[in-house]
């Protein structure tokens, strides 16, 4: 799909090259066409013209009755011919259809452009966006100069309508009217062959949106908008009735549950994971107090010229950054070779996996082994950690498109028997995630009850334990990957498993889990 990867939407935009090329060869065939048509049009008005001034005089002569039936036998039948002549058109739909067969292309749909509306949407919430700014291409104080048409913002109104967002849908839909009024103001011509969006067509999406957020009392004032205009609209004669005794309902009942915030069945979870992509939610300064940068060489002999950059994030449950550990020619070929290889990430265990819009990105695995460029990040990874990998999974590389995100989850599996999910290998014991790229805005990685936010920097990887020294679960580690807000987030990560670490992250000698227990089956 199209809304989870920024790959697949450069393959688009070649696609989209082409067919404009296509068309301007079309276009081009059919001007040359016109213009020889007219020509001979303006020869064969000529002779009939003149033959018009007196008809009988000029029928006298032989020659000239001759050649009005030759202008019809021949020259009306060529022009015709010419302008009927279906090649041109033939070669264009061939065009397309080659394209539309082309190996590895299929032309977005209607779920695509929903996936990307939710995608604009969740951003919007998560860092709390104003839709008349980002209908202005204003992304929190930057601006991208993208201003949206009033069909763009209707249609984005109407997939989110679809989706049953109607909070955004609603306002998007507001931001479609505001435009069709100034358009309405500045000229009266519309673009031919461009889609026309009527007042109307709005308004009935509005009302309805504005029902469902339970604002009946706007609702039935939008939908007397309607019949001002279309006195007969039979939807909104309809809906009149409806939206009237629902406001009238509502004015006399106390509310019981707020629709508005209860829309789209977000969790207490999913504030707190918003909270702390944005910024409200933080580390207090006494969190913050111990938390240190250092040089660190863990005993290895190289280490100890070229230190790892450890900067930590939190001391229990242990997080931190470690800087400057994968060069740039590493990330470049990391890229290189799995751009074209990446596929809609899945959710959920090998029992039960599928996908979700819990997590939109793309991904693919790399054998650590297999390939001999990965030998270097392998042993970087066990100098950094001081683990073994003979356990360890495959290389992880992902890639988050328009609004994509990991919401919050474990990397841990909470089965009872953890083996299952991993081939005997024992629990995902601990996280190792670099980031491969530049990210403009946004795409950090969120840790909702530790209030920790990990900006994505290039070059970094950030590394925690998943579960205790007792190896229990450690619930505090809830994690994701905040949306993208502007650009496209590289990760590769990898997960170390307990089977191996005996000596190198030897057990506790008491039972910790009781530390995240509070933690655990919340939200
Ligand atoms: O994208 C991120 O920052 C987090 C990714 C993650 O948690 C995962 O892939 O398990
Ligand atoms: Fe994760």
């Amino acid at each position: 799909d199209y809304y989870t990867s920024i790959v697949s939407l450069i393959d688009l935009l070649e696609a989209e090259m082409q067919v404009i090329g296509f068309l301007e060869q079309y276009m081009e065939a059919m001007e040359e066409i016109s213009r020889k048509a007219n020509e001979t049009l303006s020869e064969l008005a000529y002779a009939s013209q003149e033959a018009d001034e007196d008809p009988e005089e000029y029928y006298e002569n032989p020659l000239n009755a001759y050649k009005i039936i030759s202008r019809f036998v021949i020259d009306w039948k060529k022009l015709n011919e010419t302008v009927f002549d279906g090649t041109h058109a033939a070669a264009y739909t061939a065009n397309l259809t080659e394209l539309d067969s082309k190996e590895g292309y299929t032309a977005p749909t209607q779920e695509d452009l929903k996936g990307a509306s939710k995608g604009l949407a969740r951003l919007q919430r998560t860092y709390q966006l104003a839709t008349i700014d980002v209908a202005e291409g204003d992304l929190k104080e930057m601006n991208y100069g993208q201003n949206f048409s009033t069909s763009e913002c209707y249609w984005l109104g109407r997939s989110l309508y679809e989706a049953g967002d109607f909070k955004y849908a609603s306002e998007w839909l507001i931001q479609a009217r505001i435009r069709l009024a100034e358009e309405l103001r500045a000229s009266n011509d519309v673009p031919e062959f461009k889609e026309i969006i009527t007042d109307v067509q709005v308004l009935e999406l509005l009302a309805a949106a504005l029902f469902y957020l339970g604002k009946s009392n706007l609702a039935s004032f939008f939908n007397d908008e309607i019949l001002a205009q279309e006195p007969t609209n039979e939807n909104a004669l309809k809906n009149q009735l409806l939206y009237l005794n629902k406001a009238h309902a509502e004015r006399n009942a106390v509310r019981v549950v707020d629709e508005a915030n209860n829309y789209l069945q977000r969790t207490e979870l999913d504030e707190l994971f918003d909270q702390t992509c944005n910024g409200d939610r933080q580390q207090t300064p006494r969190e913050k107090r111990n938390l240190r940068c250092r040089y660190v060489h863990n005993n290895v002999p190289f280490c100890r010229l070229a230190p790892f950059k450890k900067e930590e994030l939190s001391h229990d449950p242990p997080i931190a950054y470690y800087h400057e550990t994968i060069y740039d020619n590493e990330m470049a070929r990391i890229i290189n070779a799995t751009e074209h290889m990446v596929e809609r990430s899945m959710v959920g265990d090998s029992k039960q996996s599928g996908y979700s819009e819990v997590r939109t990105s793309q991904n693919t695995w790399l054998n650590l082994t297999e390939n001999a460029f990965l030998h270097k990040i392998a042993q970087r990874l066990r100098d950094v950690t001081g683990l073994s990998l003979e356990s360890g999974e495959s290389l992880q590389v992902a890639n988050y498109g328009i609004g994509g995100h990991y919401g919050a989850h474990y990397d841990f599996s909470e089965e009872d028997d953890p083996d299952e999910d991993y081939d005997g290998q024992g629990n995902r014991l601990l996280t190792a995630l670099f980031y491969i790229n530049e990210v403009e805005l946004g795409g950090g990685t969120a840790f909702p009850y530790l209030r920790l936010l990990a900006p994505p920097i290039r070059g970094s990887m950030i590394v925690w334990y998943n579960l205790h020294k007792s190896l229990e679960l450690d619930y505090r580690t809830k994690h994701g990957g905040c949306p993208v807000l502007v650009g496209s987030k590289w990760i590769c990560n990898e997960w170390f498993h307990i089977v191996g670490q005996e000596f190198n992250r030897p057990c506790g000698l008491e039972q910790d889990g009781y530390k995240s227990l509070p933690w655990k089956g919340l939200h």
